[in-house]
């Protein structure tokens, strides 16, 4: 059976980047997933100065709207690295939060969907036809989880 999820109050919305727990990279704290992915966009580009406004956006989708400015300057690099910088963002989220932890690891070996009628990188969109990116990062975080649990305790 496939999981479908999308907002974070849904069920299953723990999955979603907007959800709220925070995660910690290279020192610095950030409320959300979408936080810090949204930030990652301008890191070493001219709109850079942007970043401490995404990074204290009282909410993701505030985060998400600064992010998603069409005028600024995105990094270079971005279309090469981004599935690579929200894999690492929700894998540290869920090696942080044991509780949502649990919640994927009973997800056994069930697709994982991001039900976006709108998003056809990172969701299904609204025909189901999307690449699913976060789903795919999800599940690919699950077995890593797995894998590490079967080597040692994960320290929070
Ligand atoms: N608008 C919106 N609301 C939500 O509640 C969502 N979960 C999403 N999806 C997330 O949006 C991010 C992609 O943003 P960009 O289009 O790259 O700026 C990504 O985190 C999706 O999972 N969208």
């Amino acid at each position: 059976m496939t999981i479908y999820f999308y907002k974070a109050w849904q069920p299953y919305g723990c999955f979603s980047n907007f959800s709220f727990h925070g995660i910690h990279v290279q020192g610095i704290y950030w409320p959300t997933v979408e936080h810090y992915y949204q930030a990652q966009k301008f890191v070493g580009s001219t709109d850079a100065v942007i970043i401490p406004f995404i990074h204290a956006a009282a909410t993701p989708e505030e985060a998400a709207a600064l992010g998603r400015c069409s005028s600024r300057q995105l990094r270079r690099d971005w279309d090469l690295v981004k599935t690579q910088v929200m894999r690492e963002a929700v894998l540290k989220k869920f090696l942080t939060h044991a509780d949502i932890r649990e919640v994927l690891l009973k997800t056994g070996d069930e697709m994982l969907v991001e039900n976006s009628p709108t998003d056809y990188f990172w969701g299904c969109g609204a025909n189901k036809t999307g690449q699913n990116h976060l789903g795919k990062i999800l599940i690919s975080v699950r077995e890593e989880i797995r894998k590490l649990l079967s080597l040692t305790v994960i320290h929070e």
